[in-house]
């Protein structure tokens, strides 16, 4: 059963362009959850130009699903995740001034680092999933490092798949199927949208939480919250 994680930096990005409140980022999450997401993501980056850290906090006690909070493990973000305790951390290595997430983890070259942070938050009862890409021995290596999750970065799924779907989704289906082996729970996100989750879905197996963002909230501008979530929703459900 794969879950959706509605991520909500872009509704923070549209508040933050005139300052003040609207549209209002912890009613944001409530409504998420009333019209179905399964889980809140947020991606709160150093410059906090879209999710602010306040948010997080603010958000935290209106989670009534799943909280996950994406981010690079700078000291500031461990201390954040730590006192905010989400369900589930996802280490992302983006540098400080990355435009989006552009990359997985070299889980060769940060096994140390990872494997001593994410034996941190564990230790705080929080679940680690780590991003990375289709490269089957990093899948390997990120068992190593103790995290409970790898969350697959679907960019390139995402470009492929528009000229050839089959050929787009099989390196993601091969690291699922490989990460399930070697007991590893299977995240997916990044440029996932309305025309090409299903075929992920349909393909990519263990996967236990997409998150998506950019998509689903600029769907909203044309269908509304409550549609467009039900909408992905109907895509997952539809490729079982
Ligand atoms: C890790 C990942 O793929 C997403 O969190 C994505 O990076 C969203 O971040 P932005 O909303 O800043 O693009
Ligand atoms: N982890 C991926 C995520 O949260 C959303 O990515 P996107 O849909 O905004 O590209």
């Amino acid at each position: 059963m794969t879950r959706l994680s509605v991520n909500i930096n872009k509704i923070a990005t549209i508040r933050n362009a005139r300052g003040g409140n609207i549209p209002d980022v912890r009613l944001a999450a409530i409504n998420c959850q009333r019209y179905g997401a399964e889980g809140i993501t947020v991606h709160p980056r150093p410059d906090e130009r879209h999710i602010r850290y306040q948010d997080v906090r603010d958000i935290k006690p209106e989670i009534v699903t799943e909280f996950n909070i994406e981010g690079y493990p700078s000291e500031d973000f461990f201390k954040l995740v730590n006192e905010v305790k989400p369900n589930q951390v996802t280490l992302v290595p983006d540098p400080p001034d990355a435009l989006t997430s552009n990359a997985g983890w070299d889980t060769v070259k940060h096994k140390e680092f990872l494997k001593d942070v994410i034996a941190k938050f564990q230790a705080a009862g929080i679940r680690t999933s780590i991003f990375v890409e289709t490269d089957l021995e990093l899948i390997r290596h990120a068992k190593e490092t103790g995290t409970n999750r790898v969350e697959l970065y679907t960019e390139p799924y995402a470009s492929e798949f528009v000229n050839d779907p089959l050929r787009a989704v099989e390196p993601f289906a091969k690291a699922a199927e490989l990460a399930g082996q070697i007991g590893l729970e299977v995240n997916a996100g990044h440029d996932l949208n309305l025309d090409n989750l299903e075929y992920f879905v349909k393909h990519v197996k263990p996967l236990h939480e997409v998150s998506i963002g950019h998509a689903l909230i600029s769907d909203a501008l044309y269908f509304g919250l409550e549609n467009v979530i039900q909408m992905y929703l109907r895509k997952i459900h539809d490729a079982r």
